[in-house]
């Protein structure tokens, strides 16, 4: 399966998961004591589809949200951004997940808090309707991209997703997937099944070093590549990121490697894996080869941590392009 190909058009991606709503401090310290929260839109998938659409690709989310206020805050930011949002579902039954975020100036950490177990997606809100089925179909998106969170926050929507992407594979779609752990969602025997469920369906299959280390005791992404072919996975190959150390590409063994972009001060790293899918997708769909595409994914990455918000730092296309080939616009 060609996962990178010459598009005449604008490439796109279709990609589908839980949105939520994050209320961050305003300053580091306790949640508890805390005095003014801000409320921004977040959520893995969302993350990457705007980053997808600040360069310039056309980007379609699925999902369901609740028919509340965050609800209308998330469709709003996100058609603001230009992600076409007419497959998301404005639940009556269910509200719209929420989490909190408390950030420690001293360790540099965050640490998020989730209101998500009852909300729509939770709750099997979201299956994708006729009009969706028929686009992917008709081939209406290039690419498709999910992480593992959908797996693991409700059983419905985790058998929707299966053979969402199971459909995917039968049209030969290429499917990235970043399995994307969070602890407080499942244990680590719950995150491999995951895994071991979706594998035969994925094109690549993306990962941090400390999800690497939870899943697979190792750093190697071409150990990691072997162990998932030989349970089934035929895809293309592992993008495996490494924070500050950049990010490696095993595809068939043959590893690509590379560097942080330089960053002068990190903020907040959470949504940084997000940004780093966004650059390297696309990067992907523009025909760069691997080692670019891997370039673009770290540009994206690194202007995500210089924010608190999950992905206001990210870059639009310009911005990505002009780290890329050091050629600076007229900034006054
Ligand atoms: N401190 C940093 N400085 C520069 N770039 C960074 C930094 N942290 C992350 N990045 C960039 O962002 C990419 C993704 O970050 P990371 O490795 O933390 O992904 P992840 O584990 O998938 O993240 P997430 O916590 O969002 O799931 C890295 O490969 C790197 O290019
Ligand atoms: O943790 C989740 O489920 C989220 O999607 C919330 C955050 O926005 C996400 O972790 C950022 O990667």
């Amino acid at each position: 399966m060609t996962t990178t190909r010459d598009l005449q058009r604008t490439p796109s991606v279709f990609t589908f998961g839980e949105p939520l709503v994050v209320l961050v401090p305003d300053a580091p310290g306790l949640l508890a004591t805390t005095h003014q929260l801000r409320p921004y839109p977040a959520g893995a998938e969302l993350n990457t589809a705007v980053g997808l659409a600040r360069l310039g690709l056309n980007v379609a989310m699925g999902c369901s949200v609740g028919a509340d206020a965050f609800g209308q805050l998330i469709l709003k930011s996100g058609r603001a951004e230009g992600v076409n949002m007419a497959y998301v579902r404005q639940d009556e039954a269910a509200p719209t997940g929420v989490f909190f975020k408390q950030w420690s100036g001293l360790k540099g950490k965050t640490t998020v808090y989730y209101y998500r177990s009852t909300s729509s997606m939770a709750m099997g809100g979201w299956q994708p309707s006729e009009e969706l089925l028929r686009a992917l179909q008709a081939r209406t998106w290039d690419w498709v991209h999910s992480t593992g969170i959908t797996w693991m926050i409700g059983e419905r929507t985790r058998r929707v997703a299966t053979e969402l992407l199971e459909r995917c594979h039968m049209l030969e779609l290429p499917v990235s997937f970043d399995v994307n752990v969070r602890l407080k969602l499942g244990d680590v025997e719950q995150w491999r099944a995951c895994v071991w469920e979706v594998l035969p369906y994925l094109t690549w299959f993306l990962l941090g070093d400390e999800e690497a280390a939870l899943l697979f005791d190792t750093d190697d992404a071409a150990r990691i590549e072997q162990v998932l072919r030989d349970r089934g996975f035929s895809g293309e190959g592992v993008v495996l990121k490494l924070g500050e150390a950049g990010a490696v590409a095993s595809v068939q063994g043959a590893q690509t490697r590379t560097p942080a972009w330089p960053v002068s001060r990190v903020v907040d790293t959470v949504g940084a894996g997000d940004g780093f899918n966004a650059g390297w997708i696309a990067g992907m769909l523009r025909g760069f080869d691997l080692n670019e595409a891997l370039k673009l994914g770290a540009v994206v990455g690194a202007y995500a941590v210089t924010s608190m918000a999950d992905y206001d730092g990210y870059p639009t296309w310009p911005e990505a392009l002009q780290e890329l080939t050091g050629k600076g616009f007229v900034e006054r």
